[in-house]
């Protein structure tokens, strides 16, 4: 696949997200073969451990100015990030609808309509 078939194909964190929960101890994750089942296996203070490292990483990257790093940082940081959610219960797509729900509504409006 093409890296602009990728750009268009929203699909993607619900089919990560799909894979992750196949990973769940419920679901008989195998920490033997799998990053994530290991990850779970752990606890769910595991992968916010990973997300402030993530995140941490993502910083450095910036501040460095390296593009490919923030590329595969943010990657990093979203993947873990998933991964908590899939570990609470909560879908990709819920953090998508809050997304699209928020879209062209601006942040200051926003912030001042909470201040009344
Ligand atoms: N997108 C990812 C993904 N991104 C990053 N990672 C892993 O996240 C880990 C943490 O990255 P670090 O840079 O901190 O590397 P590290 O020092 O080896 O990590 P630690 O040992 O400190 O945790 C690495 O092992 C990466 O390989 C990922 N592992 C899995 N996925 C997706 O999750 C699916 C399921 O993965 P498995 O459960 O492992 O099969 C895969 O098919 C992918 O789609």
């Amino acid at each position: 696949m093409t890296t602009e078939n990728h750009l268009h194909d929203d699909l993607v964190l619900a089919r990560i997200a799909d894979v992750l929960e196949t990973r769940l101890p419920a679901r008989g994750g195998d920490s033997s073969s799998s990053y994530v089942a290991k990850l779970f296996a752990k606890g769910p203070d595991a992968a916010l451990k990973k997300i402030g490292e993530e995140a941490t990483e993502l910083v450095m990257a910036v501040k460095d100015g390296a593009k490919d790093r923030m590329v595969s940082e943010t990657a990093d940081l979203w993947f873990h990030c998933l991964v908590t959610l899939v570990e609470h219960g909560i879908r990709p797509e819920q953090v998508l609808a809050e997304l699209a729900r928020r879209e062209g509504v601006s942040g200051l409006i926003e912030k001042a309509s909470r201040q009344t």
